[in-house]
C-alpha cells in the first residue's frame, strides 16, 4: 500500500522529542574529539553507511582535523521497513582496503548485525583496523553478540522506534533535526 503523507506528518505530529538537535551537536562534538585524539596519525579511509549514516558523517567529518580519504557504503537491513531482515548490499566500497586503517560511519547500532557485517567485510577485504562510530546506541538486550558496542558512539537511546539526523520512518523525516520516538514504537 502506497505511503501517504498524511501519515507520515501525523507520526511527526506525534512523535516524542528524545534529543533536541543542541544536544546531538554536543554528542557529535564528543565523538569528533575522541576521534581526533586516537586516529589523528592512521591515515584512515572513513565511510559513510549510506543512507542513515550521512548526515552524521558529514557533520562528523567537518570536525575531524587530520589527513583522511572518504567514501560510501551502501548496506540496508531495513529497506524502509521498521523491523530488520537480511543485510542487503547496495554498492560495496571501490576504494582499496588492503592494509588500511578504516572507520566506518553509521546513524545507529540496533541489534548490529548490519556493523558486524560490515566489520567483517573489511577485515577480508584486507583492511589493517576497522573502527565503527554511531550517533546513537539502542539499549536492549537483543544485540547480535552480548556486550557489542561500537569504537565510537554518541548518545544512547531507549529501545523505541527512533527517526531524523539521517535515520528513516518509512523513508521519510532523515531531514529532522532532532532524533525522534515514533508514538507506540
Ligand atoms: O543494528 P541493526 O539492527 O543492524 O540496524 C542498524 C542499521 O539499520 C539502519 O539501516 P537501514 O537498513 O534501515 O538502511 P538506511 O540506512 O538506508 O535507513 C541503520 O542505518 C543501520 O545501518
Ligand atoms: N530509522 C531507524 N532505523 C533503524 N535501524 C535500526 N533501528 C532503527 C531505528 O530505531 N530507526
Amino acid at each position: 500500500m502506497p505511503i501517504s503523507l498524511e501519515h507520515i506528518q501525523k507520526v511527526m505530529d506525534e512523535a516524542e522529542v528524545l534529543f533536541t538537535e543542541k544536544e546531538i551537536e554536543g554528542a557529535i562534538d564528543r565523538v569528533a574529539e575522541q576521534i581526533n585524539q586516537q586516529l589523528a596519525d592512521s591515515n584512515p579511509v572513513v565511510f559513510c553507511v549510506m543512507n542513515g549514516g550521512l548526515i552524521f558523517s558529514g557533520k562528523l567529518l567537518m570536525k575531524l582535523t587530520f589527513p583522511l580519504e572518504q567514501s560510501y557504503l551502501h548496506a540496508s537491513r531495513y529497506r524502509n521497513e521498521t523491523s530488520g531482515g537480511e543485510l542487503f548490499w547496495k554498492a560495496k566500497p571501490e576504494i582499496s582496503l588492503m592494509d588500511r586503517e578504516v572507520l566506518i560511519v553509521d546513524d545507529i547500532l540496533d541489534e548490529g548485525h548490519t556493523l558486524s557485517a560490515i566489520v567483517d567485510f573489511c577485515k577480508r577485504s584486507g583492511a589493517s583496523q576497522v573502527y565503527t562510530a554511531v550517533l546513537m546506541d539502542k539499549q536492549h538486550d537483543r544485540k547480535a553478540r552480548p556486550g557489542l558496542k561500537a569504537d565510537f558512539f554518541g548518545l544512547y537511546c531507549a529501545d523505541r522506534y527512533i527517526f531524523g539526523y539521517g535515520m528513516d520512518y518509512k523513508g521519510y523525516w532523515r531531514n529532522a533535526a532532532g532524533i525522534y520516538a515514533v508514538k507506540g514504537m
